[in-house]
């Protein structure tokens, strides 16, 4: 598959046979007593990336952050920073550090206090804390509330403040677990952009927790897909989005219709798949699945085009009966029937104000995509 690269272009080490990792998760194993919350897991990190760790709740995700910053220690395997096994090294004296959420600040201090607190108990010397403070307030835009309590603060400025907080060390790692769990999502949307910003602009390395997809895909340079306390895929937001490795990556990232079937005919690449009651798909994506094989077929909603009448020039083209459409503004959602039962989901996006092809409720309708739209899997 063609460029499905990393959103900073010039930015992607893990192609780079000779970059160096900077974290290692080196078959990790986390047993809590006959529990194991992280299973054998090996993960590679590079310096300045903004790492994505996704799954759904009890995944692990947050052990491994844990891990990471040595509030724990794993049952088995390593892990490394720089080249340096962290076993048995505190918390403290390791090079990272935790962002926590904005209600671990100090209420009774002020901005300026919290953001300077870590720096005083490091015994940093006074005029060095005021301007590194100082840095921090102009970083995250709270200058004027430099003296105010966390109190008189909106929930998204406290979040700055706490993010400001963990900052101010330059630790070389920052740590955030579901750094922006408690915001609305618009707040969380503009909180997103300003968190990509502050890490480039400081070079930092960002391991995130999340079990938001849209954020993860929004700001993370690559994502890791956990479940049950394994690594499902790493790679990139598109890589993740087009190329999903295996059913439930492609079920877990975003929307999908999957049809299962097995492979008529196939070369290089090519095939027919046989999705049953008639139905053949024609791909151009079957990787290395041979004829005989079963597979499923996966693809994404805005891939697939609805018409009323069959397109002269699809090479597939399956009919149904409009069953469901969801008018979203920007978009439009409909869910066809397809005579077999099977209902596909397909999203329009409304670039112009008045559609040419109305359709509506109980109408006969075309589902129809093309031969590099989907991408067959064998997992
Ligand atoms: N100290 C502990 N003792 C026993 N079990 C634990 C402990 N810490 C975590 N677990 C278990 O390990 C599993 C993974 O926990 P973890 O906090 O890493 O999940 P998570 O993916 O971060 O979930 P969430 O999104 O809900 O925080 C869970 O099933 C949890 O109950």
């Amino acid at each position: 598959m063609k460029s499905l690269g990393s959103i900073r272009r010039d930015f992607a080490p893990w192609n780079d046979p000779n970059a160096k990792p900077y974290i290692q998760f080196d078959n990790v194993t986390k047993k809590f007593g006959d529990f194991t919350a992280v299973n054998n897991l090996s993960l590679t990190i590079f310096e300045r990336e903004f790492f994505a760790l996704l799954g759904a709740s009890g995944c692990g995700k947050s052990t491994l952050l844990r891990m990471l910053a040595g509030f724990e220690e794993p049952t088995a395997g390593r892990i490394l920073l720089d080249g340096q096994d962290l076993r048995g090294i505190p918390p403290y004296r390791r090079p990272v550090n935790m962002m926590f959420q904005s209600y671990a600040l100090f209420p009774h201090m002020t901005v300026e206090n919290n953001i300077a607190f870590g720096l005083k108990q490091d015994g940093m010397p006074k005029p060095e804390i005021a301007s590194r403070v100082a840095e921090m307030l102009r970083l995250v835009k709270l200058e004027q509330f430099a003296k105010r309590k966390p109190h008189q603060l909106s929930g998204g400025q406290r979040q700055r403040v706490a993010l400001a907080r963990s900052v101010a060390k330059r630790p070389k790692v920052l740590l955030l677990d579901e750094p922006l769990g408690a915001l609305d999502k618009k707040l969380r949307e503009e909180t997103q952009f300003e968190l990509m910003d502050l890490q480039q602009n400081l070079g930092l390395t960002f391991v995130v927790v999340t079990h938001d997809q849209e954020e993860a895909m929004t700001m993370a340079d690559r994502i890791a897909i956990i479940d049950k306390g394994e690594v499902m895929q790493v790679a990139t937001p598109a890589e993740v989005y087009e190329a999903p490795g295996s059913r439930f990556v492609a079920g877990f990232v975003g929307n999908v219709n999957m049809f299962e079937g097995k492979i008529a005919r196939g070369e290089a690449g090519a095939a027919s798949i046989d999705a049953g009651n008639g139905i053949t798909i024609r791909t151009d994506n079957a990787g290395t699945a041979s004829a005989g094989t079963a597979v499923t077929f996966a693809i994404r909603p805005e891939k697939i085009k609805v018409s009323s009448k069959k397109p002269a020039e699809a090479v597939n083209a399956i009919e149904g009966e409009v069953y469901d459409i969801a008018y979203l503004g920007d978009m439009t959602v409909y869910h066809v029937r397809l005579d077999d039962g099977q209902v596909v989901r397909a999203s329009t996006m409304n670039a112009a104000r008045i559609t040419e092809d109305p359709l509506t409720w109980n109408d006969r309708a075309w589902v129809s995509f093309r031969p590099d739209a989907g991408v067959v899997l064998t997992r």
